[in-house]
């Protein structure tokens, strides 16, 4: 059995006046450690999708399982990277980072040390004792992994988390979050409307398609690509292949719409 499952997954959004079908008939596995890309014209169901897969919300219809069991946001061990990086600013970079151990009672001598060493091994020693106000927004989006990974979560999941940073500090993070995750043998589920992001740190790519949301095409990244890092990828001739590609299916997919 995968890793995480989804199985005939419909949900539909009811408001006194209108039924919104977000999704429908939604099917598809993830093995562990890999790293799935979730893209798809504005209303496609992604937003909808990873809050199904994380447990906020429970589909209409179907089921997913983690680990053989039902997500649960309270209970599965996830991790998140959204756009924003949602660190407390009254709140210095240590509390911050530790701040998900203490809550789930599990802040122990040695848990501290290794997120410590985290925040090191991501090229920020030395800003422990800072506030999040004095940090550049590619430094907080890092201290915003360090805080994910410091839950040793089972899964991640990114919602955009690199969309509202400037190109440059965007490739760079993209590198790092590879990296860390690659080295931590994460499990990890990215909503992007950027393909050139989605091919350059995927295994794999689930296109959807809107009104309503539907699983369109899956797109696996030649293996050729899948070990170098996200900056190398974008070189490649197999990266502009796959490019092309995604981008007439997404293309046909908004004339059709
Ligand atoms: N809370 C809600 N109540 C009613 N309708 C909703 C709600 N959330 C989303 N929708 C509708 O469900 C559909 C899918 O929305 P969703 O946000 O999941 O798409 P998305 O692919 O993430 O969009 P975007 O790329 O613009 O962020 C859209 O038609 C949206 O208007």
């Amino acid at each position: 059995m995968s890793f995480l499952t989804v199985q005939n997954v419909h949900h539909s959004y009811f408001t006194p006046k209108s039924v919104t079908n977000a999704l429908q008939n939604i099917s598809f596995d993830i093995e562990e450690g890999e790293f799935i890309s979730l893209v798809g014209p504005s209303g496609c169901g992604k937003t909808t999708m990873l809050s199904i897969l994380s447990g906020l919300i429970s589909p209409t219809e179907g089921k997913v399982l983690i680990d053989g069991r039902l997500p649960n946001s309270q209970t599965t061990s996830i991790g998140y990277m959204l756009q924003q990086d949602y660190l407390f600013p009254w709140k210095t970079i240590e509390e911050n980072i530790l701040l998900g151990l203490k809550l789930q009672n599990q802040l122990t001598a040695e848990k501290k040390e290794k997120t410590l060493g985290l925040l090191k091994e991501i090229g920020l020693s030395g800003i422990e004792m800072q506030y999040p106000k004095q940090l550049s927004g590619g430094m907080r989006q890092r201290v915003a992994l360090v805080r994910t990974l410091a839950i040793n979560p089972k899964i991640l999941f990114l919602d955009e988390p690199f969309s509202a940073l400037d190109y440059q500090t965007k490739l760079k993070l993209e590198d790092l979050v590879f990296d860390t995750l690659k080295a931590y043998r994460k499990t990890a589920v990215l909503v992007t409307h950027d393909i050139g992001e989605a091919i350059s740190m995927s295994d794999r790519i689930l296109l959807f398609n809107a009104k309503p949301g539907r699983l369109h095409k899956v797109f696996s990244v030649p293996e050729e690509l899948r070990n170098l890092r996200p900056f190398d990828v974008r070189s490649k001739e197999a990266y502009s292949i796959l490019f092309q590609e995604i981008w007439k299916e997404l293309e046909s997919l908004e004339n059709d719409g």
